[in-house]
């Protein structure tokens, strides 16, 4: 039997998504190991291969980390993976404001998971992205950006879908879906 991969995440959301969508069909077992990693500064690819490599540093075993970005049309794709300090800082209704200067409201929720066997490893990435547009906030505020983030084609925010319909169509989804597809 392979080794456990330990999914290293501050967040509990997004495990509560991950557990979600991979559901019992995926041949590894996942073990949650909550921890908030230092996340360095740089493009994405690199922010998630160094973020891996950390976690498989203090976990000495196979890892798995994720990382979400929101990037905004209008701004050539910032905040990005600065989306959290922004979502601190701001507020969703921060965040939709941050527009109030564009026309274009467009954005992209992009996921990426990195996975490594071992300290030094490879690092593989799996990446997901979902269209929308960013409105003002609707929607229960339990989950980040949620409430801002309006899907192509749905009437309704993230927050306002049923999470079983966020997980059928979410850059998280995507991503995992590849993971899957890898693993299989
Ligand atoms: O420990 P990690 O896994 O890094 O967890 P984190 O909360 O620091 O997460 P990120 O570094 O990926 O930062 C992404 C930000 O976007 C938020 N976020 C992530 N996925 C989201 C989703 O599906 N919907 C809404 N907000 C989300 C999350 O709460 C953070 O504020
Ligand atoms: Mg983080």
């Amino acid at each position: 039997m392979a080794r456990p991969i330990s999914f290293v995440t501050g967040n509990a959301k997004k495990l509560e998504e991950v557990r979600a969508i991979l559901g019992t069909r995926f041949p590894r077992e996942i073990v949650a190991v909550k921890l908030d990693l230092p996340e360095l500064q740089g493009e994405i690819d690199d922010i998630c291969k160094r973020k891996c490599l950390e976690a498989a540093r203090q976990v000495q075993g196979p890892v798995m980390v994720e990382d979400t970005c929101l990037c905004f049309n209008a701004l050539k794709g910032l905040p990005g993976p600065y989306i959290k300090w922004f979502l601190d800082k701001l507020g969703p209704e921060g965040l939709h404001k941050l527009l109030a200067g564009w026309e274009d409201k467009t954005a992209q929720a992009v996921c990426t998971f990195a996975y490594t066997d071992q300290p030094d490893g490879e690092v593989l990435l799996f990446r997901g992205c979902t269209e929308g547009t960013i409105v003002e906030p609707r929607g229960p505020r339990d989950f980040g950006w949620d409430p801002v983030f309006q899907p192509t084609g749905y009437d309704a925010t993230y927050a306002e879908l049923p999470k079983e319909k966020k997980n059928e169509i979410s850059h998280r989804f995507r991503a995992l879906d590849k993971l899957r597809d890898f693993f299989k």
